[in-house]
């Protein structure tokens, strides 16, 4: 499944929000989305998983406008996890992860011994088996994330777009969901805030700055202190992790970093 924006453009209220995006997900790829707050990447998704209609420029999945299809053909090739799960009825957790299975489903179908399956199957791979019949809404903001990730499992979408999947989890859950992600081999378009875990598990990263993408490209050609510094204002050094073999960023903040630099108190890298 390959996404494709072309020169697609957002004017929200006079403000061009959005300009001259052209992004590619190719099949199996892990894509990032980074960026300043503000910077568009939450419209961005929303011109893909179609709450927001470009105003200019084009989102194809495997070379059909995705305004095309309707919503059932857009669910089967696509699943989506916003940063709010708005769930107004008090559903189980069971239930919920259990609705990423209408698209495959005909009206008023039944569930099959195979829809679930794939829910339990999704349930225990978020770790929220134990919490299957627990209403949704009473639980805390990062079990609600991993109950919106197990649902979109469950849809056996080949697409996977994100909006900070890990926002809200506790640092076990956001390497866990990052590496249940990774391993699902699907393709794969996140929003991420952490630049860290950005590098670690994404194929290719586009960073937004002001509605336009300022950079793109593999993580280590991207995640340079120079873009980091224009991008978001902040210092840092950039490392290959000698156990992880992973780029490893890091902040200096509060740092007098030239004046220690001078003493040998960092190491040059
Ligand atoms: N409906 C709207 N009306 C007015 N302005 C909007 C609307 N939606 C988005 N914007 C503005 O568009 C810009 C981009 O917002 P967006 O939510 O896409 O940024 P983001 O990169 O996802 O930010 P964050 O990291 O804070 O989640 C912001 O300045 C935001 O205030």
């Amino acid at each position: 499944m390959t996404l494709h924006t072309s020169q697609v453009a957002v004017e929200i209220a006079g403000r061009m929000i959005l300009e001259q995006i052209d992004l590619q997900v190719k099949p199996g790829a892990f894509v990032g989305v980074i960026g300043p707050n503000g910077s568009g990447k939450s419209t961005l998704l929303k011109t893909i998983y179609r709450v927001r209609k470009p105003d200019a420029g084009v989102v194809t999945l495997d070379g059909e406008d995705i305004y095309r299809l309707t919503p059932r053909e857009a669910a089967q090739r696509m699943a989506v996890v916003r940063q709010e799960s708005a769930a107004e009825f008090d559903f189980s957790v069971r239930e919920i992860v259990m609705m990423g299975r209408t698209a495959h489903k005909r009206l008023f179908q039944s569930d099959t011994a195979r829809d679930r399956e794939l829910v339990e199957t999704a349930l225990a791979r978020t770790g929220m088996q134990d919490f299957a019949e627990r209403s949704f809404l009473s639980l805390s903001g990062g079990e609600k994330q991993r109950v919106m990730i197990a649902r979109a499992l469950a849809q056996e979408a080949r697409l996977l777009v994100l909006d900070e999947p890990t926002n809200h989890l506790d640092i076990r859950y956001q390497l866990q969901i990052m590496e249940i992600l990774k391993s699902l081999r699907l393709t794969v378009l996140a929003a991420l805030h952490d630049l860290n875990i950005a590098a670690m598990y994404c194929d290719q990263l586009y960073v937004l700055c002001e509605g336009r993408i300022a950079a793109a490209g593999a993580p280590q050609d991207v995640l340079t202190p120079k873009l980091i510094r224009e991008v978001f204002g902040v210092e840092t050094e950039v490392f290959v992790h000698p156990r992880t073999q992973k780029m490893h960023i890091v902040y200096l903040a509060g740092i007098d970093q030239p004046a220690k630099e001078k003493k040998g108190e960092i190491p040059a890298v």
